[in-house]
């Protein structure tokens, strides 16, 4: 019996003839408490010294740094970036792909690669759809050679090494806060990075010797409510339907300015609604397509007195035949030490399909590749940011990039749908 046990457990039952005996009782419970905390401090220290990146092997790089949780830097990490980013063809370039673990971002980074160019991908990881996914994808691009970087494009410490260690002739910037609904859930995280991310890489290359040409993902979200068809980029953009269209436009507000102020060479690209293998499980397609697998009812949106919600969505081999030629018709840069040398290219681009399905046809299309029949559950647009079409004039991008999409949409979802089973068949589950 321990000399505890000897304690009356009901305070009410302490008898003050045994205050000496309570006494060394209590001191001895003061010592227990003292060594524990102290056990619990120390622990912590050294929890502390041991995930700090000053105390790893690598520590004698002082521009290690880690960012909650995020750990860059040292020896073997900037052989890593240097040898992912080393051009292998003739002309090729070297590229800084954020947003690399993306749907976009992924294809366009093997793109890249396999025809030569030095990729270096970026992404932070964050847990707006299933993770899992995004670390397959950095998977498929670790076995083509592209090493990511695992960090945030706000964090300026990080971009400047990435700049030091590898002088990147372009950027191709698709790292962004997605989604029009999710907006109204989270407008911060748009804020943090579509505005403030854009502004920290732009400051980065504004001062990289030489600047880099960046080429970056804007939205056809930015036409928001206007009715005037096909959309061409000489139409106003003033009237963004969502917090997320809203950021866009500012980003591309932003891309003016640097461009006027330090001669950074900028191409925005609006992407219209892209969709294929590897895509995005926020987006309709993706899970119209798990729910009408599992016998869910799907909410497909119709506008005012029945009036059809359509997208011109864009398959992503497409698109990335796009972002490649922009990368490849981008101008350099002109400034140089952070300062304007002479008038830099500032464009943007239209990158769509020309052809607006309905959303209904879309779900109808799926129903056929999927051999089941979809609980449809026809309701009115929400009022939360989504627009009621959107169709892409493309005949600049046609003429500047040689841009010419080639994939239909029941072409393009009978790729994404026979994608679906195969990877979602490994025991994986499509949640998003
Ligand atoms: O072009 C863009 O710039 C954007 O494209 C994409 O946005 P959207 O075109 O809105 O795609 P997506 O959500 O797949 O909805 C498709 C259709 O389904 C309808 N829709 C949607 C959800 C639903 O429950 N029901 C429904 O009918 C909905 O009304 C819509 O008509 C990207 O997500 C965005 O990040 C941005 O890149």
């Amino acid at each position: 019996m321990s000399h505890l046990d000897n304690i009356p457990s009901t305070p009410g039952k302490f008898k003050m003839e045994k205050s000496a005996y309570i006494h060394r009782v209590r001191w001895q419970s003061s010592i227990t408490k003292l060594t524990f905390w102290s056990l619990i401090i120390l622990g912590s220290i050294l929890i502390f010294f041991y995930r700090s990146p000053s105390s790893s092997p690598l520590s004698s790089d002082p521009s290690r740094r880690s960012l909650s949780t995020y750990d860059w830097g040292g020896p073997s990490w900037e052989k890593r970036v240097r040898s992912s980013a080393r051009v292998r063809s003739r002309n090729g370039i070297s590229v800084l792909v954020t947003g690399a673990a993306g749907f976009v971002g992924t294809h366009v980074s093997v793109a890249l690669k396999r025809r030569g160019d030095g990729v270096l991908g970026l992404d932070n990881f964050n847990n707006y759809y299933d993770q899992s996914l995004k670390r397959d994808r950095q998977a498929l691009l670790e076995r083509t050679g592209v090493f990511v970087v695992e960090g945030d494009i706000n964090d300026s410490a990080l971009l400047k090494k990435l700049f030091e260690v590898v002088p990147f002739t372009h950027v191709m910037h698709l790292a962004a806060q997605a989604g029009v609904r999710y907006a109204m859930e989270n407008p911060s995280s748009y804020v943090h990075s579509n505005i403030a991310g854009l502004v920290s890489l732009l400051e980065v290359c504004k001062s990289a010797n030489p600047q880099p040409a960046i080429v970056w993902a804007s939205s056809s979200s930015v036409y928001g409510l206007n009715t005037k068809v096909p959309f061409s980029e000489q139409d106003r953009t003033d009237e963004p339907a969502s917090l997320y269209a809203a950021t866009k436009k500012g980003g591309e507000e932003i891309a003016h300015s640097y461009n006027h102020i330090y001669g950074l060479s900028l191409t925005g690209l609006r992407f219209f609604t892209v969709y294929g293998p590897w895509g995005r499980p926020d987006m309709a397609y993706f899970f119209f397509t798990r729910d009408i697998l599992k016998g869910k009812s799907i909410p497909i949106f119709e506008a005012a007195d029945h009036g059809t919600v359509a997208r011109d969505f864009t398959y992503i081999d497409d698109i990335v035949k796009g972002c490649l030629a922009s990368l490849d018709t981008a101008e350099k840069s002109t400034g140089s030490g952070g300062k304007k040398k002479g008038p830099a290219q500032l464009r943007v681009f239209n990158l769509g399909n020309t052809s607006p399905v309905p959303v209904s046809d879309l779900v109808s299309i799926l129903e056929k590749l999927l051999k089941v029949k979809a609980k449809r559950n026809i309701m009115k647009l929400p009022r939360n940011g989504d627009v009621q079409f959107t169709h892409a004039n493309i005949s600049l991008a046609q003429r500047e990039l040689g841009y010419k999409p080639t994939t239909d949409l029941p072409t393009g979802l009978k790729k994404f749908v026979r994608w679906y089973m195969n990877y979602y068949s490994q025991g994986k589950k499509a949640d998003a």
